[in-house]
């Protein structure tokens, strides 16, 4: 059932058949969210095959995206993201620096120094009171881009609720256990475009990155890659590992706000990307790497949910290690941050 999507001496991350969870008998659906819960406990990072979004769908989307980021600088600057309350819209290449730091001007200093090769356009909930996304005005190539965003962010979210009912079921609670806690949707759809670049910018520069060592803000997100490659994770004893992508799979990985829920039984884990791994013969890169196209779908716990200890992560309230707290609050508080 289970095999290894990322194996180096620490870090094991599982690819795991989703349908054997949502499609299993009970004992495959019980095996599966264990298996589900232990690789968020471990490595903080799992693969999901048959998950239901079918293939086409994704590639769709991804083209879509690609469409998007075609769009003439002046088009998506007037679609700037604002605010981290707002959290939607276009930020330019050097916009936003993820990181771990947590000190503004050090941000803006890392900023400066070694921008994010990267672009990206978030989208929120449809719908939020005060909030409206940035639609561009819809003609040629990227005409049906807001019903077909908005249809795919109902399916991740719908896939939201269901790792988190596995998680759950992975905690010996009940399978709704999350379900209030998750059903508003208040999530981030962003699509991400690494441009093509230079190999040697990566030479000139040390410390050169497309994005970021960060760990993400929420309850888990979903991770659409393309094929190019440059994900890395890091393992328990420091080094970051490559994610390669896996056709038709999505890389799930637990974030902060899930961490401090679970109290700490589940890890938030740094990750990166990089520069494609270099291949060893028939590299037909040339001087310059391809773009890298990649969707993130950030879920939360709903904006108005308290968040403290999920019961059963601790035994007596001393054990608590952390405060409860609005997710909402603390989602904005760490987007504050990065911009
Ligand atoms: O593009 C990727 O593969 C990773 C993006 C990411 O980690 C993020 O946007 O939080
Ligand atoms: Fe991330």
């Amino acid at each position: 059932m289970e095999a290894a999507a990322v194996q180096s001496q620490d870090l094991l991350i599982p690819l795991i058949d989703f349908s054997s969870f949502l499609n299993g008998d009970e004992i495959q659906r019980q095996e599966t969210a264990k298996a589900i819960l232990h690789g968020f406990q471990t490595a903080g990072f799992i693969y999901l095959k048959n998950i239901p979004i079918h293939p086409q769908r994704r590639r769709e989307v991804f083209a879509m995206s690609a469409k998007f980021f075609e769009l003439d600088t002046a088009t998506k600057m007037s679609l700037e993201w604002t605010t981290p309350q707002a959290n939607r819209g276009y930020s330019a290449p050097g916009r936003e620096k993820t990181t771990q730091l947590i000190d503004i001007a050090e941000v803006a200093k890392l900023k400066a120094a070694i921008p994010d090769i990267k672009e990206s356009f978030e989208i929120g909930r449809e719908g939020e009171e005060g909030q409206p996304n940035q639609w561009p005005q819809e003609s040629g190539d990227i005409l049906g881009f807001k019903k077909m965003m908005l249809d795919f962010f109902a399916q991740c979210k719908a896939v939201h609720v269901e790792v988190m009912r596995a998680i759950a079921i992975g905690m010996d609670l009940e399978a709704s256990f999350f379900d209030t806690y998750v059903d508003v949707g208040d999530n981030t759809l962003r699509l991400l475009h690494y441009p093509a670049v230079k190999k040697d910018v990566f030479q000139i520069n040390p410390g050169q990155v497309r994005a970021g060592e960060h760990s993400d803000y929420g309850s888990i997100t979903l991770l659409f890659q393309d094929s190019r490659g440059g994900l890395q994770v890091q393992s328990p004893s420091g080094d970051f590992v490559d994610a390669t992508p896996i056709d038709d799979t999505v890389v799930v990985n637990a974030g902060d706000l899930l961490a401090r829920w679970s109290n700490d039984t589940i890890k938030s884990t740094v990750h990166r990307v990089v520069e494609p791994p270099h291949k060893k013969e028939g590299d037909t890169y040339g001087d310059t790497y391809p773009a890298r196209y990649s969707i993130a779908y950030f879920c939360n716990p709903n904006f108005k949910s308290h968040i403290e200890a999920i019961p059963g992560t601790f035994a007596t309230e001393s054990e608590k290690k952390y405060e409860g707290i609005n997710s909402g609050d603390y989602l904005v508080q760490r987007l504050g941050t990065t911009y």
